[in-house]
């Protein structure tokens, strides 16, 4: 690997030691004996062989007495990229797993859900699992909030002042017909999301429709007309469930898939990350790819809910952008190390059902948990020839 410099702005931190990472062509790549410099904004501005230390001590205005050389067994990795996660089903996280989505959502979610008015119940709930994702090693976090502003903003403050790089969804939706206390009016819910968007701090918002199921098209357009004018990325979830795509084809009769109810809607973009797809056709895949859309592949909850399994090989296959979520608490562990375990496993039982389909391997999948989340989450589209921005590529995470 040829070594990188920035002009430092002020060298803060120089590490030195082994790196573990993924790049564009090699989905593990291990650096022993490199030497990585970080500036006072937290950017990483050299990573060069160790050898050279003090060349870059003198080029870069360190000195080489406080550089911090790991102890054995201990390494750098990029921080971990969670393209999904409910940041507001953390309290019933690992429990509650007996049902499918459709009914889950009615039985467990929607009333826990409709707590977070509550804002000191808020507090509580979003700084613990602002503070277990980091412990996990999750650096960059996508995550569904409620249909509460406020508390949604104060997730967001939460990851801020944490030290999380993070998108954070105040949740749309204004049909809910088993549990209707957990709705919000039509222009209640685009007034919300345009107070929210305008308020937020420096964490991302994120145009957060729940999914086509809970959404009218009245509401689905709003979304995508406010996600266009101000240039937001998009989440929802897709094809997780049959009898949630069979609902969605009754519910968008004029629409020809599901992919098509969010083309059609302005929600499928080169910023917009769809949870799930474990059903999407090959149809759908081709329309995902040409308009830059990512997937969330979320193996803990596609399992835990019997949803089914999402053929991450398929996926790559058409060039879709993809990355491991969590799901929490559909998925029962925040950790993406977890969630890494769980897409292997899982492109096991492909494999058993279909021998010709190669397992993932250990080296695949902690691509899709770092570099695959952060360009899933990037704003390029790949059919385009572009290449993801670098800003999205090099944040390191100190696993020790
Ligand atoms: O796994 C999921 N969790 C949710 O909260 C949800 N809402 C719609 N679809 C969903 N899928």
């Amino acid at each position: 690997m040829s070594g990188r410099h920035d002009t430092a702005a002020g060298i803060a931190r120089v590490y030195r030691g082994s790196f573990v990472h993924s790049t564009r062509d090699a989905a593990l790549e291990i650096l022993n004996d490199f030497v990585l410099g970080v500036d006072k904004s937290g950017k990483i501005t050299f990573i060069e062989e160790g050898k050279n230390v003090d060349r870059l001590a003198q080029e870069q205005g360190f000195n080489t007495a406080d550089v911090e050389n790991l102890g054995p067994g201990e390494f750098f990795m990029p921080g971990m990229v969670d393209t999904h996660i409910h940041a507001s089903q953390y309290t019933y996280m690992g429990t509650a797993l007996d049902l499918p989505l459709l009914q889950w959502l009615n039985t467990y979610t929607f009333p826990v859900e409709s707590r977070y008015r509550d804002l000191k119940f808020a507090r509580d709930v979003y700084t613990k699992v602002v503070k277990r994702t980091l412990r996990n090693g999750t650096t960059t976090a996508c995550y569904f909030a409620t249909i509460h502003t406020d508390a949604s903003l104060l997730l967001g403050q939460i990851a801020d002042d944490l030290g999380q790089r993070a998108l954070v969804g105040k949740v749309c939706m204004d049909i809910n017909p088993m549990v209707p206390q957990y709705k919000e009016l039509l222009d209640e819910s685009k007034d919300e999301t345009l107070r929210w968007v305008l308020q937020y701090p420096r964490v991302k918002p994120v145009v957060t429709p729940r999914f086509a199921v809970s959404c009218s098209s009245s509401l689905l357009d709003a979304l995508g007309e406010i996600a266009r004018s101000s240039g937001l990325h998009i989440q929802s979830h897709i094809s997780e469930n049959k009898e949630e795509v069979e609902l969605v084809k009754q519910l968008f009769p004029d629409c020809l898939s599901y992919t098509d109810v969010y083309l059609k809607h302005g929600l499928l973009t080169d910023k917009t990350v769809m949870a799930h797809g474990c059903h999407l056709t090959d149809e759908e895949l081709k329309i995902f790819h040409k308009n830059g859309a990512s997937i969330s592949h979320c193996p803990s909850s596609n399992i835990s809910l019997m949803s089914g399994i999402l053929n991450v090989r398929n996926v790559q296959k058409h060039k879709v952008k993809l990355g491991l979520g969590t799901d929490v608490a559909g998925g029962y562990s925040a950790s993406i190390l977890d969630a890494v375990r769980r897409a292997i496993d899982t492109s096991k039982v492909l494999t058993i059902e279909h021998p010709q389909l190669r397992p993932l391997t250990f080296e695949e999948v902690f691509w899709l948990a770092t570099l695959g989340g952060s360009e899933g989450m990037a704003s390029y589209n790949p059919s385009e020839g572009n290449l993801p921005p670098n800003h999205f590529r090099y944040v390191l995470f100190h696993s020790s």
